[in-house]
């Protein structure tokens, strides 16, 4: 049996719609994969309920289907569904990189990330890969058409899911089909700079760069309470917040000093609108692991 823990993720970043995303440190999702004659999936976990066993609605299937590796696959979920912190990914990360092991198929972390985007494609509706990628790899990651370009980031951050669901299909949904030329000249120059801000492990720049005026403004709508909770954060001293994917989960990114202050000012700014939350006061951080137990 191989055991995988593959790391939640949040992608975009404001400014890298489709294009940026980063391993956190927690939560995560654990898979263990054993040999089988076809493909069965038991989840357990945070949201398992809402999770379909259906090898051909789960997107590990999707990843055995692509990788030709039937296996009796069994999830653990950390990362719970809809949540905007990459959990269907997670998932999917963590089988890619069990199954490439269990059927040696000898494919590299980046030769990966195609495969665990197969089952992005089963749940949203297009193989974004700017979540599994930073599951496979860890760090920071830019995903374009021509490949992933990684680097091994090292940022505080503060992860507050508020208890409601925002799917990413839905969320795709609102997206704008157009931006204006000023609109787009903002968002390169936030881009790069979070880009700098990244290989600097300076939360300042990667804050400041997280800023973006033609996505998240039409994904905030989504998430009740996202202004005050995004301002309760700043308050209490993040260098930067976002809608955390496509939501409804909201970043923060910090000095480490100022952590916990951030954490418990997003928490009680959901509750003052009566929306339960949790925050994870984490970083960014290592991609997914592989553990072998022969018992
Ligand atoms: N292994 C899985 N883990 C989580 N969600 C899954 C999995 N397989 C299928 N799904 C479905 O994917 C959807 C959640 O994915 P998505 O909307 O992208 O949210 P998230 O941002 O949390 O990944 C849910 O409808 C869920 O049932
Ligand atoms: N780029 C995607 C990312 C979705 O992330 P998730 O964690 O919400 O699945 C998008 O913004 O649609």
């Amino acid at each position: 049996m191989l055991t995988v823990r593959a790391p939640a993720t949040s992608a975009n970043l404001g400014s890298g719609f489709d294009v940026f995303g980063v391993a956190l440190g927690t939560p995560a999702d654990v898979v263990r994969v054993e040999r089988a004659s076809r493909t069965t999936i038991t989840v357990t976990g945070a949201g398992s309920q809402y999770i379909p066993e259906d090898p051909d609605k789960n997107t590990v299937g999707a990843v055995a289907e692509a990788l030709d590796a039937p296996a009796r696959i069994r999830i653990d979920k950390g990362v719970r569904p809809s949540s905007g912190l990459g959990s269907s990914a997670a998932s999917a990360a963590a089988a890619a990189v069990a199954l490439n092991e269990l059927y040696d198929r000898g494919r590299s972390r980046a030769e990966l990330v195609p495969v665990a985007a197969e089952g992005e494609a089963l749940v949203s509706g297009e193989a974004h890969a700017d979540n599994v990628a930073p599951s496979l790899l860890g760090g920071f990651t830019v995903v374009t058409d021509d490949g992933v370009t990684h680097v091994d980031a090292s940022v505080p951050v503060v992860a507050c899911l508020p208890d409601i669901s925002v799917s990413t299909r839905d969320a795709r949904g609102v997206v704008p089909d157009s931006a204006s030329m000023d609109a787009v000249v903002d968002t390169v120059g936030n881009a790069a700079t979070l880009t700098v801000g990244m290989t600097r492990n300076d939360p300042v720049l990667v804050g400041k760069g997280m800023e973006d005026e033609i996505v998240t403004p039409e994904r905030t709508k989504l998430i009740d309470g996202y202004e005050r909770v995004r301002e309760a954060a700043l308050e209490a001293g993040a260098t930067g917040v976002t809608v955390s994917g496509a939501g409804p989960g909201i970043l923060a990114v910090c000095h480490r000093r100022n952590q916990r202050a951030i954490a418990s000012a997003m928490v009680d700014a959901f509750d003052a609108v009566g929306v339960e939350s949790r925050a994870y006061q984490t970083a960014v951080g290592e991609g997914a692991t592989l553990y072998r137990d022969d018992s």
